[in-house]
């Protein structure tokens, strides 16, 4: 895949032609020096963004000459983020977050709805805190109701940029163990942007980029 940010004389061809592909059950490191492009990549493969060249393949569809409401359609059923930027709705409780992207999707009542969120809060162990605003968690806390929402829709890939960027080193070892055995053991494929090389060494594939390429 190629991609070009920025106008005119600005204008830099970030991704100078990235290949990847992911299976489900497998953690995958995307390392590299600040710059080179891996956000761009993430952007990318979460449908946020669309490539100049190239096309992203998700189970077997082709993506690149969707329209926008069907990747749309795609990013809610298929990927679960956990963007540093996409932080939880804090006005709201961890329950009503996670029950979020089930309520886009649309597939299931309100009562099915709220079951599989505490469920899942339950799985990340915050059964207890459903209610709480997102105020009212710590940060590990809203980094595992974050995750919780990333798996509410069951998505075939998760995308997480620096998911233990601003954590502690135990916080970061929970939310990296919890992310990794939740899609071992739902055969999800994971995504992950790190600059923590514990981190990538416990993944299962580590590829480093340099310069809009994968090294
Ligand atoms: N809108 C833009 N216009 C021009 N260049 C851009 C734009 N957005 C990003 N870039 C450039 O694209 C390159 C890749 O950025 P990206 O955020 O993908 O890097 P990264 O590897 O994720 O970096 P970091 O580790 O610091 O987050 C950088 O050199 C950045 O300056």
């Amino acid at each position: 895949m190629h991609r070009y940010l920025g106008q005119g004389e600005g204008r830099v061809h970030v991704l100078k032609g990235v290949s990847f592909e992911a299976r489900r059950g497998q953690v995958y490191a995307i390392v590299g020096p600040s710059g080179c492009g891996k956000s761009t990549l993430l952007y990318l493969l979460g449908l946020l963004d669309r490539q100049d060249a190239g096309d992203i393949v998700i189970n077997g569809q082709a993506m690149s000459q969707s329209s926008d409401a069907a990747r749309t359609a795609a990013r809610c059923e298929h990927i679960g983020f956990v963007f540093q930027f996409h932080f939880l709705m804090p006005e709201f409780s961890a329950l009503d977050n996670v029950m979020m992207p089930m309520r886009k999707l649309g597939r299931l009542t309100a009562p099915e709805m709220e079951a599989r969120a505490l469920e899942l809060l339950g799985e990340v162990g915050l059964r207890q805190k459903a209610h709480r605003l997102g105020t009212q968690l710590s940060g590990g806390e809203q980094q595992r109701v974050a995750i919780a929402r990333a798996l509410a829709n069951q998505p075939s890939i998760i995308l997480a940029d620096e998911p233990t960027g601003n954590l502690d080193v135990k916080n970061s070892a929970m939310i990296f163990d919890l992310l990794t055995r939740l899609a071992k053991d739902n055969g999800q494929a994971v995504i992950l942007v790190t600059h923590n090389p514990e981190i990538a060494d416990a993944c299962d594939t580590v590829r480093p980029m340099r310069d809009g390429l994968f090294v």
